[in-house]
């Protein structure tokens, strides 16, 4: 790159990030932006927005930084590949050979830079996650992932023999595959493969290990944990549920699209005491609670700069409730699974605490973090209680 374009970019970026302001996610902001300023072609896009993207993965490190040089140094640090940026970076940048070595060298060159605080919420972090390779993945963006629904195995692979991009098999049904590729043009989207993050996907190694019978999902969203139960147990009716009405009408649209038909879909708010126990029991109930998604921010990196630390105490709260709820809807001898996309320590093990102290009839089953980083994926907790009254 000659250095007059990555002025003319990094100015740019820095525009944009100037004018952010954190109230929607900078993804949605930015595609707004480049729609209103029609002189950005497709590849001055694609540049300035990894631009943005580097610095917000890097900003809380260089607090008090001028900006132009943030960039330089976040562009240098969030970079797969550094060889189209000969003319820019200094000669000894080139010596890194990991990412390690990389910050490393920005450490001893610039002062300001202070890596520890790259993750502005460390005191928040559960003592389960490892600080080091969770830091150090914010660095790089999460790739895509793709379950293969298990009777279209053949047909995708099949289709997979066409490709002319790479791909690896992360499991039987995990697919990886590189960002930007048009997915809809190769496959028919939850028909034969659903968009769904590896550990997400990994979440099947908490479904309690029984024949299911029945199953109440009660914080559904557009259905991405309810089409995972399905495919491993295809008989049992899906009951799910969700605060809000918008995202029941995606859940709706997967499931067609999905072809599941055996399902009810509700509005209902988990938050509410209820005051009589309810009529219909389930023998798996699954808690997907909202959460502070701190687990997937390597994918939404501005949240290091606007998350306010005071929303967890909020949902904390929240889940217990939801939490509380869900358990009274387990039917007798069954299981409950807990499970948020959030690394720290006051939305999981201290709701799990919590759950176990109101609630002398649970007992936990299998609790842990499937952990992402490192392996460009999100990070998510789970636990599994069985319900006895
Ligand atoms: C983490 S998302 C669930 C993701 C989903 N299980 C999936 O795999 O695609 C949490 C969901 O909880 C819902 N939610 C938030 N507060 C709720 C409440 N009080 N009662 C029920 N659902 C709630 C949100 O609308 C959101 O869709």
């Amino acid at each position: 790159m000659y250095p007059n374009r990555f002025n003319s970019y990094s100015n740019s970026a820095q525009h944009f990030i100037d004018k952010y302001d954190g109230s929607l996610p900078f993804a949605h902001f930015i595609k707004a932006q480049f729609a209103e300023n029609k002189k950005y072609g497709s590849k001055d896009r694609r540049w300035i927005a990894h631009f943005c993207y580097c610095y917000f993965r890097v900003a809380s490190a260089l607090l008090g930084s001028e900006k132009e040089i943030a960039i330089r140094i976040a562009v240098y640090l969030c970079s797969d590949d550094l060889s189209e940026y000969d003319a820019i970076f200094d000669k000894h940048w080139f010596d890194a050979s990991n990412l390690n070595e990389r910050i490393e060298i920005i450490q001893n060159q610039f002062p300001a830079f202070n890596w520890v605080h790259s993750f502005p919420f460390l005191d928040k972090l559960s003592d389960k996650i490892d600080k080091e390779t969770f830091q150090i993945s914010f660095l790089q963006q999460p790739d895509v992932f793709l379950r293969v629904r298990p009777q279209k195995l053949e047909i995708v692979k099949k289709k997979l023999k066409k490709v002319d991009w790479n791909y690896h098999w992360e499991n039987e049904y995990c697919l990886r595959i590189p960002p930007n590729i048009k997915i809809e043009e190769y496959f028919e989207i939850n028909k034969e493969v659903v968009v769904q993050d590896y550990m997400s996907q990994s979440i099947a190694q908490y479904f309690p290990d029984i024949p299911v019978k029945s199953y109440f999902d009660c914080c559904a969203a557009s259905g991405g944990k309810a089409m995972l139960f399905h495919d491993y147990f295809p008989d049992v009716f899906l009951n799910v549920t969700d605060i809000r009405s918008s995202i029941l009408n995606n859940l709706k649209k997967r499931f067609h699209e999905a072809g599941i038909t055996f399902y009810t879909a509700n509005v209902m708010d988990m938050a509410t005491p209820i005051s009589k126990d309810p009529k219909r029991k389930f023998e798996f109930v699954l808690c997907d609670a909202p959460c502070s998604g701190s687990g997937t921010w390597a994918r939404s990196p501005e949240n290091l700069s606007y998350y306010t630390p005071s929303d967890i105490e909020e949902k904390h709260a929240l889940q217990v409730k939801i939490a509380d709820n869900a358990i009274r809807y387990v039917q007798n001898g069954g299981y409950l699974l807990y499970i948020t996309c959030s690394v720290f320590t006051q939305e999981n093990e201290s709701v799990v605490s919590e759950i176990l102290k109101r609630n002398n009839h649970v007992v936990l089953e299998k609790t842990g973090y499937l952990f992402g980083a490192g392996k460009r994926a999100d990070t998510m907790f789970a636990t599994l209680f069985k319900v006895t009254n």
